[in-house]
């Protein structure tokens, strides 16, 4: 297949090794003319991933409506941030050309503001007529050992019944392999709400809370992960798998992960704003805890760990104040709340 790769970052890079390999004609869209010339000259993009060399027959370019022209399938591979004015210009760009565009976008987050799903952003800014299918591709796997082909596995998941096994193939092979899951609402809500976690984890860490403390985070963090996404018709099953808590796991213990890192800058007393400038990446979690603690409060669904990371973030609540709001919130049963949520969906 002609796959076209619009951004030319950590993840954008490791998919289209997995892409070459399996023999499909891969394009990448950077709007870094420096960066795409050293994939087009070197081989490399040593900004996003060192010590990488990618296979010689991926090109790059600056040119958006070249890999409009190009793509029989699109991977929207930029932030959250970006995917709102990269869709309306490919939008735009489409009006000329009329493809009917394949599209799968792999962005772990929720946009800030408006609190909304990647793939709600996707379909408000795509006419409908242009859309053939969209899905989101999702799961532990950090571009650094993607691109390493380290055994990774995750799950696509699409918005419309389509043809996913087409889809499955351009990207699944011996090192990638690829479920499917017709719960887009679950997939996305795993993805974005892990990095609250992991940024907490990392802060944790950095303040040198222990095992207790960081098991305790994961575990009560996939607990109201699934009471939010169920509230809002995620399959709970979901949860336990490759995007909810395979994805918590794999960001929540890694130093690859941007998101455990940030938090640990954190600890350190630097700024949000320091630490996102260091990094020099995205940081979803921090956007995120914003449109999950407004979405908490708009489904009233109990988040103590995104509510606390909120204002320990946004309103500067102390250390003790987070713990005390942790640990002596009402008591409740271990899954009680969630319960409820499950009885009334039975019930609708
Ligand atoms: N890095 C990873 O291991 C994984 C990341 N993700 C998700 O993928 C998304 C992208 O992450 P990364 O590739 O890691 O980010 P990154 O920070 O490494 O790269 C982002 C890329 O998007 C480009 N970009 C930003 N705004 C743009 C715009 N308006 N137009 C064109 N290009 C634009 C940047 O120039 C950069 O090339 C995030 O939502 C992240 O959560 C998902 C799976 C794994
Ligand atoms: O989602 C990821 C791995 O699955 C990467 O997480 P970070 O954005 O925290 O690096």
């Amino acid at each position: 297949m002609k796959v076209s790769i619009i951004g030319t970052g950590s993840f954008g890079t490791s998919l289209s090794v997995v892409i070459d390999d399996n023999n499909n004609d891969t394009l990448m869209y950077g709007r870094n003319q420096e960066v795409v010339d050293e994939i087009n000259n070197e081989h490399t993009n040593s900004q996003y991933l060192k010590e990488v060399v990618l296979p010689s027959n991926i090109r790059a370019t600056t040119s958006l409506e070249d890999a409009l022209v190009h793509a029989e399938l699109i991977v929207l591979a930029v932030p959250v941030n970006a995917m709102r004015p990269v869709c309306r210009e490919i939008n735009r760009l489409n009006q000329t050309h009329k493809k009917k565009l394949i599209l799968v976008h792999i962005a772990k987050g929720l946009e800030l503001n408006t609190n909304m799903f990647v793939s709600d952003v996707i379909v408000e800014e795509i006419d409908a007529a242009y859309i053939d299918s969209l899905s989101v591709l999702s799961g532990p796997s950090h571009a650094e050992e993607v691109a390493l082909r380290q055994p990774s596995t995750v799950v696509l998941a699409s918005k419309y019944p389509t043809d996913l096994r087409k889809i499955q193939d351009v990207f699944m092979n011996r090192y990638f392999r690829v479920y499917t899951s017709d719960d887009i609402i679950g997939v996305e809500i795993g993805g974005a709400l892990k990095n609250i976690i992991a940024l907490s984890i990392g802060l944790l860490h950095g303040l040198g809370f222990g095992d207790n403390t960081k098991a305790a985070t994961i575990t009560r963090g996939l607990q109201e992960i699934t009471r939010l996404g169920t509230k809002i018709g995620a399959d709970p099953l979901t949860f336990l798998g490759l995007t909810g808590i395979g994805d918590l796991i794999v960001t929540a213990t890694s130093m690859h992960s941007r998101n455990y890192r940030c938090g640990i800058m954190l600890s350190s007393g630097m700024s949000l704003e320091e630490a996102q400038a260091e990094m020099g990446m995205v940081v979803e979690g921090v956007n995120t805890t914003k449109a999950a603690y407004a979405l908490s409060q708009k489904y009233n669904v109990e988040m103590p760990i995104t509510n606390v990371l909120y204002h320990y973030l946004f309103h500067g609540i102390s250390q003790e104040e987070a713990f005390t709001k942790l640990m002596m919130r009402d008591k409740t049963g271990e899954t009680e709340e969630l319960r409820e949520i499950l009885n009334e969906q039975v019930e609708r």
